[in-house]
């Protein structure tokens, strides 16, 4: 089992911001975890990175039980891609320093890489199409261009689980959709990590994340395989807005239904 939470809760001040989620990824499945702005998905993420601690329920991934494992050392093999991450990196940094500064996780190169670490580094690149940024400066790189360099330092420590936390934000459509085909071909890997995708947007949804949560103000409203999640119907309910979702190329595609029933701001 690669995530296992059962029936967890997180509160602050009072507020309940997850409340009762069971949630569990196997080996071999790649996750999509959608929901509105608000409803807790940072926070989830938070949780399964040992970050903050649960209320009540229990936490283990990759078969660690939060509790009785070291985090540091199972933190070494969760890759995390996020805009927090993004705003921490030095901007003067070379694309390939970064990427190799993945080995050590740490922001800054301060070890030594090695040969074969270089090699690596290069290799990564060139595998996700942007080889060319290796001497470039994190500073002068465009959004998408940095979001690629960030997915392949993530990947540098090898991952048994990645997290790339909405990766498309900000992003042009032909950007988003380098991005997309990148974060494709990692799973068609033989050795590929299992995947946890977050977006707040359906058109992200790749067949190849072959499950997806929604989360609906701290709550799981809904979890299974993708096709049967994705339906008119289901996302209608969870918008709580009538919306219609055509299938074209294994791709979900999300329109307004009858706008006339959407709650606007008077
Ligand atoms: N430490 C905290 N103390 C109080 N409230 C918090 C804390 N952390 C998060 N929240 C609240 O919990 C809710 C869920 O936040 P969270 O960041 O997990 O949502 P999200 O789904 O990631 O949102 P977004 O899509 O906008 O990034 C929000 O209303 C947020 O204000």
């Amino acid at each position: 089992m690669v995530i296992d939470l059962q029936n967890v809760s997180f509160q602050r001040e009072k507020r309940m911001i997850l409340k009762d989620v069971t949630w569990r990824v196997q080996a071999g499945e790649h996750w999509c975890l959608a929901g509105l702005n608000g409803s807790g998905k940072t926070t989830l993420l938070n949780l399964i990175n040992g970050y903050i601690w649960p209320t009540t329920g229990s936490i283990s991934v990759l078969g660690k039980k939060f509790g009785e494992c070291d985090l540091r050392e199972l933190r070494r093999q969760i890759g995390w891609v996020s805009t927090s991450l993004q705003e921490r990196l030095h901007g003067h940094e070379l694309a390939e320093r970064i990427v190799l500064s993945g080995k050590f996780a740490s922001i800054g190169l301060y070890e030594q890489p090695d040969q074969t670490d270089v090699g690596q580094a290069a290799a990564l690149l060139s595998f996700l199409g942007c080889e060319e940024l290796r001497k470039r400066t994190y500073a002068t790189l465009s959004q998408g261009e940095r979001q690629k360099v960030l997915i392949a330092r993530a990947l540098m420590a090898s991952p048994r689980l990645l997290i790339l936390d909405e990766p498309c934000t900000g992003l042009d459509l032909i950007a988003r959709e380098q991005v997309l085909s990148m974060i494709r071909k990692i799973t068609e890997q033989p050795d590929a990590p299992t995947l946890i995708y977050v977006t707040h947007h359906i058109e992200e949804i790749l067949p190849c994340f072959t499950h997806t949560l929604l989360l609906k103000n701290g709550e799981v409203y809904t979890t299974g395989r993708t096709p049967e999640v994705l339906t008119t119907e289901r996302l209608s309910h969870f918008y709580e807005t009538p919306v219609e979702i055509q299938q074209k190329s294994g791709r979900y595609w999300i329109s307004l239904g009858d706008c006339a029933k959407i709650p606007m701001i008077k």
